[in-house]
């Protein structure tokens, strides 16, 4: 299955003006195997992700360290710039690519990513820019802590994650933690609001948590 191939879902709202960028440079070194690659009824778990994606953001970009692995899906490819620095530099990338102020940022590895839930914290951002308040990044917490690989972000911040990256290897919780920057922290009552067991937020770092995820998803139909 490639990119560009109809959503057999379809999805009933128009996407929004903003960006979904797909983090997919990592090493899978838990895993033992390329993440973005494991295979789903949608295809490779990175093309599954991205049109997850697209149903909610008018625009998605893959962000990849170079030299780029994924180009034979045919997904608008960004590379790092701060190759090695993991997520953050991902995030960069990303930032510094896109088209529209606001990009939703999603972890290759994360399978359970629903719509409601990529609209609502996309929108929460819009709405704060529509009433004069703009912010930088809009968090979900789980257990009363950052979530910050489903998380939007503005174009803004990339000046700042780059200062970051000069200085060397930071977490994306670093950014957060920047003076100046603006978040907006959604509780876990909310996002369970649109998703109820917060399937969104699970990410499959090793076999034992993918097997896991199917077996889950294969109970519940
Ligand atoms: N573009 C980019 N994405 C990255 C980079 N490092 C990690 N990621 C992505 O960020 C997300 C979280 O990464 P991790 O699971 O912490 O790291 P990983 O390298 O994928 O996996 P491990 O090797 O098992 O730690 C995944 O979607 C990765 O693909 C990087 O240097 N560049």
């Amino acid at each position: 299955m490639q990119w560009g191939t109809p959503s057999p879902r379809g999805s009933a709202a128009a996407p929004l003006p903003a960006s979904g960028i797909i983090l997919a440079g990592g090493e899978s070194r838990r895993m033992g195997r390329d993440k973005a690659m494991l295979p789903t009824a949608q295809g490779p778990l990175l093309l599954h992700v991205a049109r997850t994606l697209a149903a909610t953001c008018a625009e998605v970009l893959v962000v990849d360290r170079p030299p780029g692995r994924y180009r034979h899906l045919g997904l608008p490819l960004v590379l790092d710039r701060f190759p090695g620095r993991g997520p953050l530099a991902g995030l960069h990338a990303g930032l510094e690519a896109m088209t529209y102020p606001y990009g939703l940022v999603v972890a290759c590895d994360m399978p359970g990513l629903a719509p409601a839930v990529a609209r609502f914290l996309v929108e929460q951002a819009l709405a704060a820019e529509r009433r004069g308040s703009p912010v930088d990044a809009v968090v979900p917490l789980r257990n009363g802590r950052p979530e910050p690989l489903l998380a939007v972000y503005a174009r803004r911040l990339a000046p700042v994650a780059e200062a970051l990256l000069e200085q060397g290897s930071r977490p994306l919780r670093a950014l957060l933690e920047a003076p100046g920057v603006r978040v907006i922290w959604v509780d876990e009552a909310d996002l369970r609001q649109v998703d109820p067991d917060l399937r969104s937020l699970v990410n499959v770092n090793t076999p034992a948590e993918w097997a896991a995820w199917q077996r889950a998803r294969d109970s519940s139909g």
